[in-house]
């Protein structure tokens, strides 16, 4: 119930699109049994005119007839417009809606979930919120109003025929509903999970094909698909079969209610209280009104799974993110120094901090390292520089600015990163550069790709710049993906620049290439860079060493070899020590 709120308060700027959409199912079903019961009518009326050898008016119930038919056909097209209208509208804002609370939550906040799960809550969870509009409310609310308008015209003839027609409309639109909702509920929610791990499993399988592969798993990948699409499957034929019942079911309480009612009005035309035509009319009108009723066993069912899913999506939006931006606007640096004081930090359940108490000052323009073992601590330092997460203890300033004074964007807006995961969108060579600054021209573009050392490379590609990269990048290299990496940093033009093992499973020669166009661009900006190398760090000014979260040693370059020996000494140490250290 409370997700049902909560979703129509997102339904509300699109009320009147609803209302409007509602009012034409209505008006387009009421048309369609008014058809029926009159053609009855008439027909019967005409015969009964034959027989007796009278003339009768048969112009005002022709052009109910077609009037009927014409409100009917104009009904049907303007509510599939209506509906459709509204329905597009709301899953394009719904989809909005997820992504910006998304978005905040990245990366920190989003590293439980897995990107086929995140993909099915924006597909699937979001189209069975659409289907609670058109299939769940809009039925509803159209069974509600005809319903109690054609309880009314049956009691105008008789209250025991109104009655009749309540017991039956009640059985079919109140009792096999709460039957199919309490059916659907466990496949409904089984179905949104198992949508999502299919999704899961899916992406994992083809992203992984040659690890899979190459360790003769892919048969045991194919077999988890397989469980998990027959389970899906099972419960949606289980929906589906009780949905043919309840089906039949409204069908069996139509024609009850039709023998019913010929069983109680045949004795009342036959007293004269009813005329042949309306009994033709009435039977007629009954059958057709159950259409207002058919589709709520199956609304009812699709319930428990759209608020299944409505479920799914509050889960997400209501986390809260691992950094809040401050209320005030950011500060304005005029200088790039950066300044890590005492900083400490743990991930969440995570047995160790991942840093303790890291001092570590770099001037403007000038350039550090930290240096440190796998699991050292290294990249938690750009996560906690970047405020993809807050430091539980001690401050990080740029400039002389408490980073948590900046709004998230406006600090990475001074911040470039250059790291060995360069993540290649599928798209062109060009649109890949231009995520770092829409704005540039093809001549800076041009200018970033010499400088890194690629424009040659991608000038001889048969369509240059709009050479599409495939998906993550796999129609480049390692070593050319880096350089592109180098050109999106300097289109970014940022004061400071972030280095994570930019070099990393680069062969000698590509990375000595590398390291010439990463010279160019740490020129006059302030570098930090993290790897696990101590080799290969003559240009940077000075050097922190980290051991498991914690400063081993500091100092130019010559403290490197030093602080790594003692590093493996003590592991060896702890080593022979035995598992209890
Ligand atoms: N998102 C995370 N959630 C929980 N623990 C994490 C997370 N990221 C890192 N850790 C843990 O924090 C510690 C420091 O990890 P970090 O990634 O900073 O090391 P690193 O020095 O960058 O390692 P590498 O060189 O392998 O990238 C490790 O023990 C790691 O298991």
């Amino acid at each position: 119930m409370k997700e049902l709120l909560r979703l129509w308060r997102l339904f509300r700027p699109y009320r009147t699109w609803m209302i409007l959409g509602t009012l034409a199912a209505t008006v387009t079903l009421i048309a369609n049994v008014t058809l029926m019961a009159a053609a009855g009518w008439f027909l019967t009326a005409m015969a009964a005119a034959g027989i007796a050898g009278v003339t009768m008016n048969y112009f005002t119930p022709a052009a109910i007839v077609r009037g009927s038919a014409m409100i009917r056909t104009a009904g049907r097209y303007g509510e599939r417009l209506v509906n459709h209208e509204a329905t597009f509208r709301l899953i394009a804002s719904l989809r909005v809606w997820f992504y910006r609370h998304l978005e905040p939550l990245a990366p920190a906040r989003l590293q439980q979930y897995h990107s086929g799960d995140l993909l099915s809550r924006i597909r699937s969870d979001i189209d069975a919120l659409d289907n609670l509009y058109v299939r769940v409310l809009v039925p509803a609310v159209v069974a509600f109003i005809s319903i109690t308008l054609f309880t009314i015209f049956l009691y105008l003839h008789a209250p025991i025929l109104a009655a009749t027609g309540l017991v039956f409309y009640l059985l079919s639109g109140i009792a096999l509903p709460i039957w199919s909702r309490a059916r659907g509920e466990a496949p409904g929610r089984r179905i949104a999970d198992d949508e999502s791990s299919l999704r899961t499993a899916v992406i994992d399988g083809v992203q992984g094909m040659a690890e899979l592969t190459v360790y003769g798993a892919t048969e045991r990948q194919a077999a988890r698909i397989d469980g998990l699409s027959r389970r899906l499957i099972a419960d949606q034929a289980r929906l589906a079969s009780d949905n043919g019942l309840t089906q039949a079911a409204v069908g069996v309480c139509a024609s009850l209610s039709l023998w019913v009612l010929l069983w109680l009005a045949i004795p009342m035309v036959r007293s004269g209280a009813l005329g042949s035509p309306e009994l033709a009319m009435l039977a007629l009108f009954i059958l057709a009104s159950f259409e207002a009723v058919a589709p709520l066993p199956h609304a009812f069912q699709l319930l428990g799974r759209s608020l299944a899913a409505a479920r799914r999506l509050f889960g997400i939006v209501d986390t809260q993110p691992a950094v809040q931006d401050p209320e005030g606007p950011s500060p304005q640096p005029t200088h790039f120094d950066i300044d890590f004081e005492g900083v400490g930090f743990s991930y969440p359940d995570a047995g160790r901090p991942a840093v303790e108490n890291i001092r570590l000052r770099i001037p403007q323009g000038s350039r550090a390292a930290i240096v440190g073992a796998t699991g050292s601590g290294k990249s938690t330092l750009f996560n906690l520089l970047l405020r993809f997460w807050a430091p539980d203890t001690g401050s990080i300033r740029i400039g002389g600015h408490e980073i948590s004074e900046f709004g998230g964007d406006d600090l990475r807006r001074h911040i470039a990163v250059v790291s060995q995961h360069t993540y290649l969108f599928d798209s062109t060579i060009r649109e890949n550069l231009l995520i770092a600054n829409p704005e540039a021209s093809q001549g800076a573009i041009e200018q970033a790709c010499r400088v890194a050392q690629i424009h040659d490379f991608i000038a001889d590609l048969p369509e240059g710049y709009d050479t599409w990269v495939g998906e993550t990048g796999v129609r480049l290299s390692g070593g050319q993906g880096r350089r592109i990496a180098v050109a999106r940093a300097l289109l970014k033009d940022a004061p400071i620049l972030l280095l994570d093992e930019p070099t990393e499973g680069l062969d000698a020669e590509t990375e000595r290439d590398l390291m010439r166009a990463l010279d160019r661009l740490m020129t006059g900006r302030t570098v930090l860079l993290i790897t696990h190398r101590p080799a290969g760090l003559d240009w940077v000014d000075q050097v922190l060493v980290l051991d498991r979260g914690r400063e081993l040693a500091r100092g130019d370059v010559s403290v490197v070899p030093k602080a790594m020996a003692a590093e493996l000494l003590v592991t060896a140490a702890e080593a022979a020590a035995g598992p209890s250290s």
